[in-house]
């Protein structure tokens, strides 16, 4: 069936930002919107040899340990040469995504060999004390300071360069990464001006990816974000000096097919500006990219990506709306018939009926920053509709 964007429109709701609402009445079983692939994503660098790097697809579930076709230097893995050459020619354009990913090799190595070698660098910054930061502590103007030092701070003064990153520092690195080789390479006018009109058909790839414009519709949970985690601060502006020594080090390999795409590149980090919007954007509006396990056996979370159309679609408890994987690919479809008017929403949580409202609360409040207003959490806990975060 042919996904129809066109069959709902993204309106202000009256609890929390704007929501998804169907134009007409639509059956149960009906896609209504199909992200060909994400704007950006990550498949965690520890499952890289494990899961495609095009199609997702997870060796366990073929019954092997690992894939074994790959880009040599770009540590990447994939399931099959046709999965690898979409990769390399469809979404990366003559090798941008290879170079890149190279180059972060190449740094990684780099530090691996400073840091083994007992160097340390013991200039004092003016960012040391984010390590500590507390979440009383964290405002707009915090935020902004300390983006605005991030940006001007020079190497030798600043300890989070040349210093080891954590597992999910480097899996943040690689999905900004993969954004910004996405808006470098959307940068044509015609992808550009597909993505706008979102009554187009979905058939056109670009036009359920989204643009760069797309993604700075997004709700921006920076603050929320950096209060409830006060460390992370610390870890993005980490990942900012090494995802920028990243696009140097590519530079200085470039070759011709690929230079124009890397002075993009170099543009987008020259400040923090594009890296801490898409880090805003992060936390909060991606989805998980989970392994295709069964209905009732555990799943593992693979990675993650930002699909931006389906970003719009709110919480309920009592959801109308079903994700679900197909590679590459994020498609939405009602559980239930829809009637003209009504609000389309998927789960953002457990809300199978052993649920509390109270559980389903406290996860919500802890790790997307909202109070759920849906009509079950009121029926069930008491809880007052029209309370939640501001957006
Ligand atoms: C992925 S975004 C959904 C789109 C968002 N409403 C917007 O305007 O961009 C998630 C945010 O929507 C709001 N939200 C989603 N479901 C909600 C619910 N059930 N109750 C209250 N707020 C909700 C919260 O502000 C949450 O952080």
């Amino acid at each position: 069936m042919a996904p129809l964007f066109h069959a709902f429109e993204i309106l202000t709701t009256q609890y929390g930002g704007r929501g998804a609402f169907v134009s007409t009445s639509l059956p149960r079983e009906t896609l209504v919107l199909a992200s060909d692939c994400p704007y950006a994503s990550v498949i965690f660098r520890k499952f890289r040899k494990e899961v495609c790097a095009w199609c997702f697809s997870y060796a366990f579930e073929s019954g092997r340990s690992s894939w074994k076709i790959r880009v040599d230097g770009a540590g990447v893995w994939f399931c099959s040469e046709e999965c690898k050459e979409r990769w390399v020619d469809g979404s990366d354009r003559g090798g941008l995504r290879a170079a890149v990913n190279g180059a972060m090799e190449k740094v990684l190595g780099r530090i691996k060999s400073h840091t083994s070698a007992g160097k340390r660098n013991d200039v004092q910054s003016p960012l040391a004390h984010l390590e500590s930061l507390q979440s009383a502590d964290v405002t707009s103007d915090l935020l902004d300071h300390a983006w605005r030092i991030a940006g001007e701070v020079k190497p030798n003064s600043n300890p989070f360069f040349e210093s080891e990153l954590s597992e999910i520092d480097l899996d943040t690195a690689i999905f900004l990464l993969d954004g910004l080789c996405r808006r470098s390479i959307a940068t044509s006018p015609l992808i550009c001006r597909a993505s706008r009109h979102h009554a187009h058909s979905l058939s056109d790839p670009y036009v359920s990816i989204g643009s760069w414009d797309d993604l700075l519709e997004l709700q921006d949970n920076e603050l929320p974000h950096t209060k409830a985690k006060p460390y992370i601060l610390a870890s993005y502006i980490r990942v900012y000096h090494f995802v920028k020594e990243v696009v140097v080090v590519a530079d200085k390999s470039s070759f011709v097919p690929i230079a124009q795409y890397l002075t993009r590149l170099k543009e987008y980090v020259a400040t923090p500006e594009t890296i801490r919007m898409i880090l805003a954007r992060d936390h909060g509006n991606v989805f998980g990219i989970w392994d295709s396990a069964p209905p009732g056996e555990e799943s593992e979370m693979l990675g993650w990506g930002l699909y931006i159309f389906g970003s719009y679609f709110n919480h309920d408890c009592t959801p109308n709306l079903r994700k679900s994987r197909c590679g590459r690919a994020m498609c939405f479809t009602t559980t239930s018939a829809v009637t003209g008017g009504d609000e389309l929403c998927i789960n953002y949580v457990d809300v199978s009926d052993d649920t509390t409202a109270k559980d389903r609360q406290d996860e919500l409040e802890k790790e997307w920053f909202f109070r759920c207003a849906c009509g079950r959490c009121a029926r069930e806990g008491g809880v007052n509709e029209a309370t939640s975060m501001p957006s």
